[in-house]
């Protein structure tokens, strides 16, 4: 058994984030980890990295026990972890972001050929053609996922801990992943997998454990005695999800009006139009043009071309987006969603804030509290308004990004992967609040890497390849094959 850890606990102020935690990770297996937002899940995998130190509890690697200093103190002991939140250097290259400790061992090992030789067919296998130099910044969130995974390779673990590693990805990425993985696990690399992608779970994993509460509710079953139902109630207990029956939506009246849009290097001479009260989905490979929709829509590009956003012009910054009350939801929520170091209250207003001034912001504090109170209950976020929003767990921050645009009570929604770590049962509420908003007459554009979620929403969705809109399925044909296929299918059907 390479890793066990008995009796694992953390706590923070009152918090208890993890709970007398046993787990074990044996060679050649993909133990999954799952349970919803804020179980404990990303303390369990930072624990046994090293990143977090455990309030009590053992771990030992091949009967070894072992206490962890710091990450890179158990990266000297074969455990390397991806996490959740991304780390790449964005001001460093590819390359350099592959190597990091490369300027403290100098030497002929490690010569910038070496490295690019080295680094070649990890790449390669996850399907991460990018030039090295390319400063990591600059790349998208997929890609950025990717290149940290690649880092992780390039240790040749004996230990790999993946923190929801394919919440940006591609299917096509993530279908590489699997295979990679599945490469280790032959090779007898153990594989610690938190997502809550739980069918990808069961079809990489052998065995499974549902933390809940910071407690196991489920303890390393295998699973092919388990199947998802059986997970999910495990996650759940004895509560249950709510799927509440989608409004009916009368849709009215042309909204969004978009003619001959183009973005340099983006997007060409595309057009459509969004009634209000209509979900329309955005859906296309990386780079195929539909988040470039998003950003001109929201202010954060230049286009060319003729919007007319409920009568007005498309804005001309985010600034401006807002005050015509256009919300854009990002899945970065690190780079644009939100200021980690104030309260969740303070996340929550933040837009809202913009339209009504600095002083009587503070003078309305309270009541700013509760209505952060009000979309926390709503979206169940777990943290007090009060609470430091980096305190909270990924999927719980994402919520709060959700939270400050609903707060901002706004009349035109677009969307880029509002789901992103978000668990099954918010997930389901998110997508209520969406459809709700519909509801009442707002126009909403959903762009998301989680096709089932465009199936499941969408009236119908706009299909994009290389800047290009290639096709458009209505509501009856979609699926998640038919998404896909369209999405693949050659360029330039149209
Ligand atoms: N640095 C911290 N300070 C205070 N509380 C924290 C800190 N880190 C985690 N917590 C709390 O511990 C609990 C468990 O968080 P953790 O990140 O482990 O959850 P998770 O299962 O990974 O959730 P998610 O699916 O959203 O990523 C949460 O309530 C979170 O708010």
């Amino acid at each position: 058994m390479p890793v066990e850890a008995v009796g694992l606990s953390k706590h923070y102020g009152g918090v208890t984030a993890l709970s007398d935690v046993d787990f074990e990770l044996a060679p050649g297996e993909v133990h999954a980890v799952v349970g919803e937002n804020g179980a404990g899940k990303s303390t369990l995998v930072k624990i046994l990295s090293g990143v977090v130190r455990p309030d009590s509890g053992a771990i030992s690697i091949d009967g070894t026990p072992v206490t962890f200093g710091s990450a890179r103190d158990a990266l000297t002991r074969g455990v390397a972890l991806v996490a959740q939140e991304l780390a790449v250097f964005p001001d460093l290259s590819v390359i350099e972001n592959l190597f990091p400790l490369a300027p403290i061992r100098r030497g002929p090992l490690l010569s910038p050929r070496r490295m690019a030789a080295l680094a070649a067919p990890v790449l390669d296998e996850l399907g991460l053609h990018v030039p090295l130099g390319a400063r990591a910044g600059t790349l998208p969130l997929a890609d950025q996922q990717l290149l940290e995974i690649g880092r992780a390779l390039l240790r040749r673990p004996a230990v790999l801990i993946l923190d929801e590693p394919t919440s940006a990805l591609q299917r096509e990425a993530v279908d590489r992943l699997m295979s990679v993985l599945r490469r280790l696990v032959s090779r007898g690399v153990a594989v610690l997998y938190v997502s809550h992608f739980l069918e990808e779970v069961l079809r990489i994993a052998t065995r499974v454990t549902v933390l809940r509460d910071g407690r196991v509710a489920m303890a390393g079953v295998s699973t092919s005695t388990v199947d998802l139902d059986g997970v999910v109630t495990a996650m759940l207990g004895s509560r249950t999800i709510e799927r509440r029956p989608v409004t009916q939506r009368h849709t009215a009246g042309t909204a969004i009006a978009v003619k001959g849009l183009s973005v340099p290097g983006q997007l060409t001479d595309v057009s459509f139009t969004v009634a209000a009260g209509e979900i329309v989905g955005l859906a296309g490979l990386q780079d195929a043009g539909h988040l470039a929709v998003l950003a001109a829509l929201s202010g954060r590009a230049t286009p060319t071309g003729h919007v007319r956003i409920n009568g007005a012009s498309a804005p001309r910054s985010p600034r401006a987006a807002v005050r015509a009350g256009i919300a854009f939801v990002p899945s970065d929520r690190k780079r644009y969603g939100l200021m980690l170091d104030k309260p969740v209250w303070q996340n929550t207003s933040a837009v809202s804030w913009l339209g009504i001034g600095r002083a009587t912001w503070w003078l309305r504090q309270q009541q700013l509290i509760d209505t952060a109170w009000q979309y926390g209950t709503r979206l169940s976020i777990r943290g007090a308004p009060t609470d430091l929003t980096g305190t909270l767990s990924g999927g719980n921050q994402q919520k709060v990004v959700m939270a400050k645009w609903l707060a901002a009570e706004p009349t035109v929604i677009l969307l880029d992967d509002p789901t992103r770590g978000v668990d099954i049962s918010a997930r389901a509420e998110m997508h209520a609040v969406i459809a709700e908003l519909a509801a009442a007459g707002k126009p909403v554009l959903l762009a998301s890497t989680d096709l089932a979620e465009l199936c499941e929403l969408c009236d119908r969705v706009l299909v994009f390849q290389r800047g290009r809109l290639v096709s458009e399925l209505p509501h009856t044909e979609l699926s998640e094959q038919a998404l896909s296929v369209a999405m693949n299918a050659g360029f330039g059907q149209r």
